[in-house]
């Protein structure tokens, strides 16, 4: 630096050195030049000679630090941008490495040693032996900061979860002693403490350059002053600087964690330190003292920062002056020792900021894992509807529909290419695919015919949809009428609208406005949502002699939520307790904040009645649709949506269709939902005949094959027969949506039901024929419950399955499963009846495993018993040589001599076993039909009775289906 040939002003003096302007007053009175502490005060090129040699080397470091924290902040924001793709060691190192020679750790020996006689040579030239009597007390002094700084070090690992007075209290606890010993010393030996080294705490990294200084250690004290007004600004930077490393430093490996330990270390040192010199008040009350104090804070923060600063200081140190010529290797060698010693102890800080910051980086870590989990698993979900075919699932999943007919097979399935798989099944199919499946609304997936989009050039403006929302009563029919010059309301039964219109009105210019009319009642929410969505605004009547009701609030989120703008109708203004005010405050509360309120609703305050601000709001409902510019082509086929759908005596399906984009033409042939048609004639709101409806246009439609559902879209297909096609396919998707909605759960149903996600709980009833087995089964299958379905046994009894246990079931949505057991006939119409499922077994680790593969989805083709009939025994015959012979009537099915029969004895199997004979009269045959009496002898078993029943069944190796059940039963 060399001095300007300009006087500078005081304040731009002061910045350039990065000091108080007090400070730089007080340098210079120092040293003979008297200045006001005025911004504005000239600084001579004399007196900024004399700042530039206390100051440069402030000013050079200060610069230094700026120019280490631009490259710092520059690294940072690379590291971060790059942060995404690709975190390095090395990159996130840099700035650390950057900063590293800031921190002269490794010199710290060196120093020490070179420290030390400097300091003797300059207390040398300055020749002061009155320090020799004062050594005593320098050493007193010299040692006491010990017990402080171990006492100040555990401060600082509290200081680290940011309580700071600790810190300090401990300086005040224990410093102010030795600082007044220091200060009497200074005062009997004269001395003037000097200061300089106060800066390390703020540019310990340019520690040597403070050597260079010590010529100018007995110099202005008031440097205090400055660097206390300035460590607050270090200390932010300090802190910045560590929270900004910590971002960075997070991702580095440990490794270099450790390493760049000790840049933290020496950082929490600082801060403490900084926070220490903190206590401005005693420096301005007792200057003297503050320094002294300071100094030694200075020390203590030092060494609990590495020890290395305190070595240095003590060099540069009047202290280190007064005792400088005890300096010797043994006292090096001690203070290296302890200067180690503090800094293994001051890891604990460093330890703990490394573990959060490990824990940061795996917390960061983890997350990322997650992210890049869930994106792998979005890849391999496919949403699908449910009854997709073979065909379009293979296409779903890139492979050839003979792959998946193959993994069907393989399931036990056999499939046809057209056939539509259920939900268990595409799961079991995409799984063997390495896909999941997220089932969607079989009506959102049929709702998919991709639309030509518009060339901008072919658009041309339309007129805008509104819709009239509101409380009931707030006045929307009238609002209407008034604008459509008729008497709605009037026809309406009770005056309420009861179903959802469309009108189109001009407006006086000739403009087009179309008006869905939806009712304001809340039964009618859902429709009004509908409305919402084919609407481009909304007119929010609200009645100015009223308040915002709960309907109001509906019509609000409805839009809100269709992303449709609202328009307010403040209505019936001409009554006399009319408060548009309180209605515009009360709508703010629900972010629809009026235009006059600075929002950016339109407002208009209106009368239905009396016509009174109509033109105005119709004029705001053009403006809005203006902005929006709302526009469509009239030159292509048709889509829309439908309305209202009904029977008409004489027109058969009417449908009021809205047209949205094209123009629908008599002929036309069309799909809406699952119903197709050809346009057989339509009618304007006015029952006028048109032959066609452009964008906008509401007409009422005939020509469906069935009633289709208000928000059905309508689209314009080339031919009839592609939209039967279209609507065959969507009609068998609802058909078998509906088939398969069983009342009850049953175990067919289980895995199609788990896959939908629609049942997380299996209620079973067990009945079997004795106690033994109910513990058994209920047991066995209690284990069965897993993280998607829990298996609750909630009753069990031992005997025949009774009406009751079916009714249970049906009221709490279970399955009956009976062991050994049968259903009395009542039961066995209740089931029928309430489509109970009830699974009759004879051995226990079939019903397990029945229970499990339904919970599994397996599709593997199963051995199950079919019956073909029941016999009742009605008279026993005891014929020697050939056993007992029931005498029997069969009451259901035919028995089959060749298939196997149990006895079931009040609804408890008590034998499984073989026809020996079945014979009519005296004739062998092979089988009887229901109504017919028969004798039956069963191999090796003559224990029959009267009254027993004779269970004729069959074994086959097929899918059962609840129409099993039934039969069994
Ligand atoms: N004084 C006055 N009365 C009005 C005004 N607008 C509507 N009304 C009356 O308020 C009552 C309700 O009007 P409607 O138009 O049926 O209200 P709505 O909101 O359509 O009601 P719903 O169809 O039941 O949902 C009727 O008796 C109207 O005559 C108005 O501006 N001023």
């Amino acid at each position: 630096m060399s001095p300007n040939d300009k006087p500078k002003r005081l304040f731009k003096v002061a910045s350039e050195f990065n000091v108080s302007t007090s400070s730089i007053v007080g340098s210079l009175s120092d040293q003979g030049f008297e200045v006001a502490n005025k911004p504005n005060t000239k600084i001579t090129p004399e007196m900024y000679e004399v700042l530039e040699e206390v100051y440069g080397v402030d000013k050079a470091n200060s610069q230094q630090h700026e120019k280490a924290r631009e490259e710092y902040a520059s690294r940072r924001d690379q590291i971060r941008a790059s942060r995404n793709e690709s975190v390095s060691i090395e990159d996130t190192l840099e700035p650390l490495e950057e900063e590293l020679p800031l921190e002269p750790e490794d010199e710290e020996p060196e120093e020490i040693a070179g420290l030390t006689p400097l300091d003797e040579s300059e207390e040398e030239a300055e020749g002061q032996p009155e320090l020799e009597p004062e050594e005593p007390e320098t050493v007193e002094a010299e040692e006491k900061p010990e017990p402080v700084e171990e006492k100040s070090r555990e401060e600082t690992t509290a200081e680290e979860e940011s309580v700071e007075e600790p810190a300090v209290e401990a300086g005040e606890e224990e410093v102010p002693d030795e600082a007044e010993e220091e200060t009497e010393v200074a005062a009997e030996t004269g001395e003037e403490p000097e200061d300089e080294i106060e800066e390390d705490e703020e540019f310990e990294e340019d520690e040597e350059a403070y050597e260079d200084e010590e010529a100018y250690e007995d110099e202005d004290e008031e440097e205090d002053e400055e660097f206390d007004e300035d460590e607050e600004e270090y200390e932010e930077e300090d802190e910045e600087f560590e929270e900004d490393e910590e971002d960075e430093e997070d991702e580095e490996d440990e490794d270099e964690e450790t390493k760049e330990e000790g840049v933290i270390r020496g950082r929490a040192g600082r801060l403490k330190g900084t926070k220490v010199v903190g206590k401005v008040k005693i420096d301005e009350s007792k200057p003297k003292r503050r320094k002294k104090r300071k100094r030694k804070k200075d020390r203590r923060e030092d060494d609990s920062d590495k020890g290395k600063k305190k070595s240095k200081k003590k060099s540069k140190k009047k202290k280190s002056r007064r005792r400088s010529k005890r300096v010797d290797e043994e006292d090096v060698e001690q203070k290296m020792k302890e200067t180690l010693r503090k800094m293994q102890s001051s890891e604990t800080v460093g330890s703990r900021r490394q573990k959060r910051r490990r824990q940061r980086k795996e917390e960061r870590e983890e997350e990322e894992q997650l992210q890049a989990e869930m994106e792998e698993l979005e890849e391999s979900i496919l949403e699908v509807a449910e009854f997709i075919t073979v065909s379009d699932l293979a296409e779903l999943m890139g492979v050839k529909a003979n792959e998946v007919i193959t993994t069907c097979m393989n399931l036990g399935m056999m499939v046809s290419i057209n056939q539509r798989l259920d939900a268990s099944t595409i799961e079991l199919v995409t799984e063997e695919f390495g896909y999941e499946v997220e089932f969607v609304d079989a009506d959102e997936a049929i709702e998919e015919i991709q639309l030509e989009e518009d060339s901008p050039e072919d658009l041309e403006p339309r007129a805008p949809i509104i819709t009239v929302m509101g409380h009931v009563d707030h006045g929307k029919t009238s609002l209407l009428d008034y604008i459509r010059k008729s008497q709605v309301a009037e026809g309406e039964a009770g005056g309420i609208t009861q179903h959802v219109g469309a009108y189109e009105v001009q407006t006086d210019d000739g403009r087009p406005i179309t008006f869905l009319d939806t009712p304001g009642h809340e039964a009618f929410t859902a429709m009004r949502s509908r409305g919402a969505q084919a609407t481009d605004i909304v007119i929010l009547v609200v009645a100015a002699d009223d308040a915002v009701m709960p309907q109001t609030i509906e019509a609000i989120n409805h839009a809100k939520a269709g992303g449709v703008p609202i328009i307010v109708a403040i209505n019936k203004m001409d009554k006399p307790g009319a408060n548009p005010d309180k209605i515009k405050q009360q709508l703010a509360e629900y972010d629809v904040i009026v235009e006059e309120y600075g929002g950016k609703n339109q407002a208009a305050e209106v009368s239905a009645k009396t016509g009174e601000g109509i033109p105005e709001l119709l004029e705001k409902v053009l403006i809005e649709a203006e902005l929006m510019e709302l526009k469509a082509n009239p030159n292509r086929t048709a889509n829309g949506v439908v309305l209202e759908a009904r029977v008409d005596k004489g027109k058969g399906i009417v449908a009021n269709v809205l047209v949205q984009n094209g123009t629908l033409e008599v002929g036309d042939a069309y799909v809406a939902g699952p119903c197709f048609g050809r346009v057989r004639a339509m009618e304007n709101e006015l029952g006028n005949r048109v032959e066609n409806a452009g964008p906008s246009v509401p007409v009422q439609l005939t020509g469906f094959d069935d009633i289709p559902q208000a928000g059905d879209k309508l689209v314009v297909l080339e031919d009839e027969k592609k939209a039967k096609e279209i609507a065959n396919q969507r009609q068998q998707i609802r058909r078998e949506q509906e088939l398969r909605k069983s009342k009850h759960l049953t175990l067919d149903d289980l895995s199609r039901r788990l896959a939908l996600g629609e049942v997380s709980d299996l209620n079973i009833i067990i009945k079997a024929d004795v106690d033994g087995s109910i513990e058994a089964l209920s047991g066995a299958l209690q284990k069965l419950s897993n993280d998607e379905v829990s298996v609750n046994i909630i009753h069990t009894g031992a005997g025949a399955i009774t009406e009751s246990d079916v009714l249970l079931a049906s009221a709490s949505d279970a399955i009956i499963i009976g062991f050994q057991v049968r259903p009395t006939a009542n039961a066995r119409a209740v089931a029928d009846n309430e489509e109970i499922d009830i699974r009759l077994f004879s051995v226990i680790y079939d019903a397990v495993d029945e229970v499990k593969d339904a919970m599994e989805g397996m599709l593997s083709p199963e051995i199950s018993e079919k019956l073909s009939g029941n016999a009742e025994v009605r008279e026993i015959f005891k014929v020697s040589k050939v056993g007992t012979i029931a005498g029997c009537y069969v009451t259901d099915g035919k028995i089959n001599r060749n298939n196997p029969v149990r006895v079931v004895r009040d609804g408890v199997v008590i034998y499984d076993g073989e026809i020996d004979a079945l014979k009519r009269f005296k004739d062998d045959v092979k089988e009887v039909q229901t109504g017919y009496e028969c004798g039956i002898s069963i191999v090796n078993y003559n224990d029959i009775k009267v009254g027993d029943v004779i269970e004729n069944y069959e074994i086959v190796e097929e899918r059962r289906s609840l129409e099993d059940v039934r039969d069994n039963d």
